[in-house]
């Protein structure tokens, strides 16, 4: 019996969970990030490790799961869908925190890639632009039971600098993901830069136009200007895989570091771009690690 448990094929939303899963470990692996934690250490923070981000990840797995499952079952965009995915993606922010005692590792990619998983199991075989915009309708239904914290660090710089956050990102289908993210994996890859190469460019494009509130709660308008300025010149020196780029690289990691800046949202959105890059591959896939 227990061998038969065993050779069963994982189901539909188990295995986006595992895609939504690797995608967060990918993310936090690719080295070196500019400000973020990665194999060579903790970045900006004091209170983030590598093990910590693995640790949160995996911990997210039921949470990815049960949202895709539930989208299984209801089949459609609808408002009980939305009120479903918000009580899951709260259960699964409760469980990262007792995972990591308190400390916020995966609050942005559980919104992003909750939402995402739910869209990819109602668009199964759509493209990636496809299933950002059934996510985006899911994100702009209203969720009543959902607590509003104007306190969040997201919400206090919103408020301060007029500008739009996660929540705004997804209701927009994920720009940063779908204009920016998937096209330039796509474009490094077939220059031939190196999978990780690729990814780093990847992050960095997107770098170059969020308005990232982790950024802006640490580091203010200045750090925003120079996370977006220091990423673009990284892609206009030739990107990660060219000596330019990687001495720009340098420099804004450093900047960064001054600053204490780090740029958490835009990492949670390089992980949605990898995710659906599994998904809905339209470029060579990854050869290695290389
Ligand atoms: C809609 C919610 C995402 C809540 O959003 P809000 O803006 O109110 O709240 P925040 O607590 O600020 O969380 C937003 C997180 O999203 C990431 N992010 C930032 N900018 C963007 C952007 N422009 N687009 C997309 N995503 C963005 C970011 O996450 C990463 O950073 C986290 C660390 O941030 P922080 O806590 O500020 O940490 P530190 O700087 O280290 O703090 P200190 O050390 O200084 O104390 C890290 O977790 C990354 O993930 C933002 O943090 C959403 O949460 C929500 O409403 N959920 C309800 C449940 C629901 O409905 N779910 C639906 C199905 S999933
Ligand atoms: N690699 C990373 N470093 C810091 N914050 C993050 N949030 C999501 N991924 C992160």
């Amino acid at each position: 019996m227990s061998a038969l448990i065993a050779r069963q094929a994982p189901s539909a939303a188990e295995r986006l969970a595992d895609l939504a899963v690797q995608a967060l470990v990918d993310e936090a692996d690719l080295s070196p990030k500019p400000g973020l934690v990665d194999r060579r250490g903790s970045g900006a923070h004091q209170d983030l490790h590598l093990g910590l981000m693995h640790a949160s990840a995996q911990s997210l797995w039921p949470a990815f799961a049960a949202m895709a499952d539930a989208a299984r079952s209801e089949g459609r965009v609808s408002q009980a869908l939305r009120e479903t995915l918000g009580q899951l993606g709260r259960d699964g922010e409760a469980e990262m925190l007792r995972v990591t005692a308190g400390v916020n590792t995966h609050r942005g990619a559980i919104w992003a890639l909750g939402l995402l998983s739910a869209a990819a199991m109602l668009e199964s075989g759509a493209s990636a632009g496809e299933i950002a915009a059934s996510a985006a309708a899911l994100a702009r239904l209203d969720d009543p039971a959902a607590p509003h914290n104007p306190d969040s660090h997201g919400a206090r710089v919103c408020r301060r600098y007029g500008v739009l956050g996660a929540r705004e990102q997804a209701q927009h289908g994920f720009p940063a993901v779908i204009e920016h993210g998937v096209p330039q994996l796509h474009a490094s890859r077939r220059a031939g830069a190196g999978e990780q190469n690729a990814r780093l460019d990847a992050l960095l494009a997107i770098m170059s136009s969020l308005t990232d509130t982790c950024v802006l709660h640490r580091a203010g308008l200045e750090g925003l200007t120079r996370m977006q300025a220091g990423a673009r010149a990284v892609l206009e020196a030739g990107g990660a895989a060219s000596l330019a780029g990687r001495r720009q690289l340098r420099l804004l990691d450093r900047d960064m570091l001054a600053l204490n800046a780090s740029p958490g949202g835009a990492a949670d959105l390089l992980a949605a771009t990898l995710f659906l890059d599994r998904l809905a591959p339209h470029a060579p896939a990854p050869t290695g690690s290389n």
